[in-house]
């Protein structure tokens, strides 16, 4: 974990609005996420002009295809000296060791396992009728099996796995300050609460991005750690 388990993520199409929100918040976060709307907006170029911010990059592309078209994605973004990227652990078991023999080896790769906005209706209606932490647990195991270094989950299934997986990378999204808008999450808790259930690394968007002061929401937040 970095020393301030904060990443702030920029959903954006912008780079100058990436660039300015990331330079307000800077003193505050460990680090910047950059997912598919500003990798497809902005691509490596764009991730290039971010990194030369100094923080460490996720780059949250949440790869999912057969095993040689994500190992040829991941040998892509090599040279970019991201901190972290991720795939779907949905992917399953021989996607995942292609990602691990072609991710870069100073890159942490993790997996998500169910997307903080499913709950349990969501996946019955995907063919999943257990619920989010039978599914989490299924996909934490193989993700480990494959070697990765940890997965992407919620705050409610964080305690649980941690415990089973102690060197394990955590990153949880689904985090709301009391009283934020939920908007489209549905499995969430606040910042205190998910860092004390055991993420590694909280993933924040929109209440830092769309506040009237990202900085000063940050600066909030992280005090509230
Ligand atoms: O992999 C992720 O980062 C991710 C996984 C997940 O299950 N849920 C989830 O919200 N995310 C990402 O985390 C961020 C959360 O943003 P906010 O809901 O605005 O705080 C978004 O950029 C999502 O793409």
């Amino acid at each position: 974990m970095t020393a301030n388990p904060l990443f702030v993520g920029l959903d954006t199409s912008d780079l100058g609005t990436a660039q300015a929100i990331a330079r307000a918040v800077a003193p505050h976060v460990g680090g910047l996420k950059l997912g598919l709307q500003f990798f497809t907006a902005q691509g490596p170029e764009g991730v290039r002009r971010m990194a030369d911010l100094g923080l460490p990059i996720f780059l949250d592309l949440k790869l999912h295809d057969i095993p040689n078209t994500v190992a040829g994605a991941l040998h892509s973004l090599a040279g970019l000296g991201l901190y972290m990227v991720n795939v779907h652990a949905g992917g399953g078991l021989a996607m995942m060791q292609a990602a691990r023999a072609a991710c870069s080896p100073g890159t942490k790769l993790i997996a998500v396992t169910v997307l903080t906005s499913l709950d349990a209706d969501d996946l019955t209606g995907v063919g999943v009728g257990d619920g989010p932490a039978a599914q989490v647990a299924r996909l934490a195991e193989l993700t480990r099996e494959a070697g990765l270094d940890g997965v992407v989950c919620s705050p409610h299934e964080v305690a649980t796995l941690s415990a089973e997986w102690p060197e394990g990378e955590f990153v949880v999204p689904g985090i709301r300050p009391a009283g934020a808008a939920l908007g489209d999450q549905k499995r969430v808790m606040t910042p205190a609460q998910a860092l004390a259930a055991g993420a590694t690394m909280l993933v924040i968007g929109r209440p830092i991005t769309d506040a009237a002061d990202p900085a000063a929401a940050a600066a909030a937040i992280a005090a509230s750690l």
